[in-house]
């Protein structure tokens, strides 16, 4: 029986193309993509789960249109609608486990808890090493630091997803050299080939974890 995984993503989506290239081989074995979320409409990532074989199932769930239906509070209710999305997938959608990939969006307990409580996982692929450069933009911002002459190498994780942003329990750790002359590009490129190996051994071990019940 395979384990189902749904990927919610913002962008290019290549670390969400990493998990479909690995899936089904002995890299990700008996594990599928169900399902795709991403909140901007534009993401290539949607366009690379449509052209998956078979394709796979997205929805695209946007945040502006909650500025102005949920004054009081946006976040929440876009995270609530966001866990009800999930969580009425259908039987052969319903995840087992939820990766964020490069998903560009705070997460409250609105929809943490629901999903908790569903039994769900959930892990995110951050560019840093733990307790380093929380949030966004930490490829930059370790390369501002390194040359700033205030570290001497940063990371990729995959960690699990708490409320704290960032702070969750690493699942995967892999240290990457910081290089004197090197570019914030150059940089970038390196981390983005790691990430791509990290978030299919972090999926697969959270996999493992969860059939286990270690995680
Ligand atoms: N509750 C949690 N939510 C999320 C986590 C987490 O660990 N706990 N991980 C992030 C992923 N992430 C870094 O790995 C991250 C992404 C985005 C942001 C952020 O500041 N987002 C802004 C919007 C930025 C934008 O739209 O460009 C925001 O949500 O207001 C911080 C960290 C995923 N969520
Ligand atoms: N805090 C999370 C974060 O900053 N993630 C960043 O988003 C990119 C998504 O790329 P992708 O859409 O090509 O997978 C990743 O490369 C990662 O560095």
């Amino acid at each position: 029986m395979s384990s189902r995984i749904v990927v919610l993503i913002s962008g290019s989506g290549s670390n969400l193309q990493a998990l479909i290239d690995a899936a089904s081989t002995p890299l990700l074995p008996a594990a599928q993509i169900v399902h795709v979320i991403s909140n901007r409409k534009a993401a290539y990532g949607l366009t690379r789960a449509a052209n998956a074989t078979p394709p796979i199932p997205t929805s695209y769930h946007g945040y502006p249109p909650y500025k102005t239906s949920h004054p009081a509070d946006p976040r929440g209710a876009y995270d609530e609608d966001l866990a009800k999305l999930i969580l009425n997938l259908p039987e052969d959608q319903y995840p087992d486990l939820i990766v964020c990939a490069g998903w560009m969006h705070i997460l409250t307990p609105k929809f943490l808890e629901p999903i908790a409580t569903a039994g769900i996982p959930i892990i995110n692929l951050h560019p840093a090493l733990p307790g380093a450069f929380d949030g966004a933009g930490a490829i930059e911002r370790s390369w501002e630091a390194f040359n700033r002459g205030e570290i001497a190498e940063t990371g990729v994780m995959i960690h699990y997803v708490i409320q704290e942003v960032d702070r969750g329990e690493p699942i995967v750790v892999k240290k990457v050299e910081l290089r004197a002359g090197e570019s914030v590009e150059e940089l970038t490129t390196r981390i983005h080939d790691i990430e791509h190996v990290a978030i299919v051994e972090g999926t697969k071990l959270a996999l493992e974890k969860k059939k286990t019940g270690s995680s």
